[in-house]
């Protein structure tokens, strides 16, 4: 299949260059042509385990191409993939579609032949049904349709996620486009994989429930962890008993500062405000959010009383980033607690293995430091903010020897409790 991929951020770049690994010949389009420039020399902007070479070997076949002419990759395409941004609109909460809409005309200016127009954005519903309204008024003698083509990849585990996903959702009105759609996914089905087809609403919802859904296990799973610390529980224990049954799964269930990244803050922003505006309030979904901003804001609290008071203290903070193998600082949990910790007069002093290029720009008024060691030199305390696997095996008789102090907060909960009590440390964690 001929395939163009509008958008070049996270969701469409790795789609592009994993479809061109299926051997498809994909065309991947931005209008930032300083990027497109960049992926034409083989460099990756985001930073996303495997990405790289996966890209130079199918350039390198001839199956992948970037450009940021849009209407000669379309002219060509017997598939056009929509992957541009969808922000949270300022002012209500709700996904701004003006990239979407934008690209949407761009495209029907140049639809040649017969072309499925997909969207794997994460839209509103009713999304695809204005995409189609939009083509179909701009061009309206084209031959096309319309899909919606969600995307479940996780960061820092996005190309495991796109070729062995759990499932793909298709959301379709035609057999042909269905056609389309199951020949593109060819190499995933060949692997078992199960391709759901349905319609577009259900397509578009499936991805924001899905969404919501698992940061609600997040959020519950926060708010369990603040009364075991009440009642004397251990939420990892409580997480575990949850875990193994089968209705509920191990999985989502691990507590912590707060989910963050550009997917979760978003989508379930953005479902709330779908059910406001449909008069069907998404009560859970808006708690849901409520709890992430609470429980953020309990571990600044849960920071200051370890430290007794935060000014004059030196605090060394171990991962900024959301989640770990992302650079990616959207959102994260870092964005609260570290300016609250610099307002109240502490020194801090921040590493992580890849968030320093966006953190240096979100984060004023703390220093960086290339390791643990070096962050906690004279440090008060640490606080574990990120889970990066070099933060899971630190020598702790090393680290008690350069900090100043004895206390660690354990906001991941990846160290056991005696382990760092037995080094001489007073230890913090979550629940
Ligand atoms: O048990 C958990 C799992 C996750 N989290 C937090 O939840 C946040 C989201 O983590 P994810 O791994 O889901 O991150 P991503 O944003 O990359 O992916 C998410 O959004 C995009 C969708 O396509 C993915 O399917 C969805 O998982 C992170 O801040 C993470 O630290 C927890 O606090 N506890």
């Amino acid at each position: 299949m001929r395939i163009a991929m509008i958008g070049t951020g996270y969701v469409g770049l790795v789609s592009g260059i994993c479809f061109s690994d299926f051997g498809h010949d994909v065309t991947c389009v931005d209008r930032d042509t300083t990027k497109i420039d960049r992926l034409k020399a083989g460099d990756v902007p985001i930073y996303e385990p495997g990405l790289e070479d996966l890209m130079a070997r199918n350039v390198a076949a001839g199956r992948l191409d970037f450009t940021s002419d849009l209407a000669a990759a379309v002219a060509a395409a017997d598939a056009v993939f929509i992957a541009v941004g969808t922000p949270t609109r300022r002012g209500d909460g709700h996904a701004d579609l003006t990239f979407v809409m934008a690209a949407t005309r761009e495209i029907a200016a140049a639809l040649t032949g017969y072309t499925v127009v997909v969207t794997k954005s994460t839209v509103p519903v009713g999304t695809n049904a204005a995409v189609a309204a939009l083509l179909r008024e701009t061009a309206p003698d084209a031959d096309f349709d319309v899909a919606s083509n969600p995307e479940f990849l996780r960061e820092g585990a996005a190309i495991e996620d796109f070729m062995r996903p759990d499932r793909v959702v298709v959301g379709i009105e035609s057999a042909r486009a269905r056609d389309v759609m199951q020949t593109i996914y060819r190499p995933l089905s060949l692997r078992d994989a199960p391709i759901m087809f349905t319609d577009l609403a259900s397509a578009e919802m499936i991805k924001y429930a899905a969404n919501a859904f698992l940061a609600t296990k997040i959020s519950f799973i926060n708010e369990i962890a603040a009364l075991c610390e009440r009642v004397g529980a251990d939420v990892k224990q409580v997480s575990k008993g949850m875990g193994m049954d089968g209705r509920i799964g191990p999985k989502f269930l691990h507590a912590g500062p707060g989910y963050g990244g550009s997917c979760f803050p978003k989508d379930t922003r953005a479902l709330a405000r779908i059910g406001q505006e449909h008069a069907v309030p998404q009560r859970i979904v808006e708690t849901v959010i409520e709890v992430n901003e609470a429980v953020k804001r309990r571990m600044v609290d849960k920071i200051f009383n370890m430290l007794g008071t935060p000014s004059g203290k030196r605090v060394a903070i171990l991962g900024v980033t959301f989640k770990p193998d992302t650079d990616d600082m959207r959102e994260a949990p870092s964005l609260t607690i570290v300016p609250a910790l610099v307002g109240a007069g502490a020194e801090v002093r921040v590493t992580d293995p890849q968030g320093r290029s966006e953190g240096e720009h979100m984060l004023p008024g703390v220093s960086w430091h290339d390791d643990a060691y070096a962050a906690a030199e004279g440090a008060d305390a640490v606080v574990l903010l990120t889970e990066w696997n070099e933060f899971r095996a630190l020598d702790l008789t090393r680290l008690r020897h350069v900090m100043r102090g004895t206390k660690i907060a354990d906001l991941r909960n990846i160290y056991r409790p005696d382990e760092l009590q037995n080094s001489g440390f007073t230890y913090t964690s979550v629940g």
